[in-house]
């Protein structure tokens, strides 16, 4: 039985797929490319280039290997860009989730991991954002996700498809070992921004706001190591073979930690001066975002191992120096 990975040439997706293979499970990668990478792209993986709104495509992919599940990262998903071009965002998004979720139905693949947000929460209503606080997202971006989980818990009624949405907080951080790492374009990640400068990529590291009411005035963020991210959506595909119910999770450290905390502590990591300048605040920016993920420890049985700020800059920072033109030639 294989597990599809949509979205595995991309940031996540790839760190996915190895933590798969490192299970010995047999993966089958789709990905239109759009955003994500070949060179991320072990030449022992089996890949299929194309895009999910195309179902012809899908078909030809479900029906070449026995599905067990699927993982679902294939998304756009810049903020800013999906308030500037929406249309695109339901698009790509929801378009993209529907036709997937219509060839599983076809296909009679029924277990799904998706790829939520905690772009979904809008304005955090309570310090440790948990899954029952209000759904309100103040982008297209978050409401496309926000739709999809919709759409899940319907497709599970109508279809018996069961999923698992896991809400992201902020992935940050490289495999411990190497293989794989970030590789955004644009870049608009905080870390690996601030990488970019240690390597002289860029002048200096712009701050969003430093006038916010936290400590040093400017945003917390709770940074969550892309390896343990990915380890709660192996226990999910557990969970869903246990015949678990569908349900949300949030994904995070549990720890918040300012613009300025990620700048000093990747000063250490790199011991790169790092010059900051000091900007107004990104519209849209909440001051403070951080999850509670008791939900995930509890019934995922899941606990992250790379907590500390320092190790998951570490670990960016290692896989930049070896690649610091990211996966060489872009496509
Ligand atoms: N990076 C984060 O901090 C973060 C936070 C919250 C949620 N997420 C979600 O996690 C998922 C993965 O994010 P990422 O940072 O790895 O992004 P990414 O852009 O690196 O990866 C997305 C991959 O999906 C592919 N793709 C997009 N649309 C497609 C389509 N229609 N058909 C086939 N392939 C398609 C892209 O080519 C790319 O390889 C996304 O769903 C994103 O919304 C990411
Ligand atoms: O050059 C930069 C880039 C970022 N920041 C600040 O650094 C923090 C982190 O910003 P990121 O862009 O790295 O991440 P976000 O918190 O904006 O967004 C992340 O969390 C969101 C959920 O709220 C979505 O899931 C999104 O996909 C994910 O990248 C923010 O306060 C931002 O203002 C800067 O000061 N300068």
């Amino acid at each position: 039985m294989s597990i599809i990975v949509t979205g595995g040439a991309g940031y996540i997706g790839s760190h996915a797929v190895l933590a798969l293979k490192r299970q010995n499970k047999d993966v089958i990668i789709i990905d239109s490319l759009q955003t994500g990478h070949q060179q991320a792209v072990d030449d022992d993986t089996t890949f299929y280039q194309g895009d999910l709104r195309d179902s012809a495509f899908l078909d030809t992919v479900f029906s070449s290997h026995d599905v067990e599940a699927v993982i679902h990262f294939a998304a756009d998903s810049l903020v800013g860009e999906s308030v500037k071009d929406p249309l695109k965002y339901y698009d790509n998004n929801v378009g993209g989730a529907i036709s997937l979720l219509q060839a599983m139905n076809r296909h009679e693949v029924k277990k799904i991991v998706f790829s939520s947000t905690a772009a979904i929460y809008g304005e955090p209503q309570s310090q440790y954002i948990d899954e029952n606080d209000q759904a309100v997202p103040t982008n297209p971006y978050g409401e496309t996700k926000l739709a999809i989980e919709k759409i899940l818990k319907w497709a599970e009624n109508a279809y018996g498809i069961r999923w698992i949405a896991l809400r992201y907080f902020n992935v940050a951080g490289a495999d411990i070992e190497g293989k794989k790492g970030e590789d955004h374009r644009p870049e608009t990640h905080l870390i690996p921004i601030v990488l970019q400068v240690a390597l002289n990529q860029r002048d200096e590291i712009t701050v969003f706001g430093s006038d916010y009411k936290t400590p040093d005035g400017t945003c917390i963020r709770d940074y969550i190591h892309v390896t343990d991210l990915v380890d709660a959506h192996l226990l999910s595909l557990e969970k869903l073979s246990d015949e678990a119910k569908s349900d949300v999770y949030n994904l995070g450290n549990g720890k918040g930690f300012s613009v300025m905390e990620v700048i000093e502590t990747a000063r250490k990591v790199t011991g790169q001066k790092i010059p900051a300048r000091m900007a107004p605040r990104r519209e849209g920016d909440p001051a403070y975002l951080v999850a509670s993920s008791a939900k995930a420890t509890r019934q995922l049985k899941w606990s992250p191992n790379y907590t500390s700020l320092e190790t998951i800059i570490e670990s960016a920072w290692n896989w930049y120096v070896n690649h610091p033109n990211g996966y060489t030639t872009h496509k």
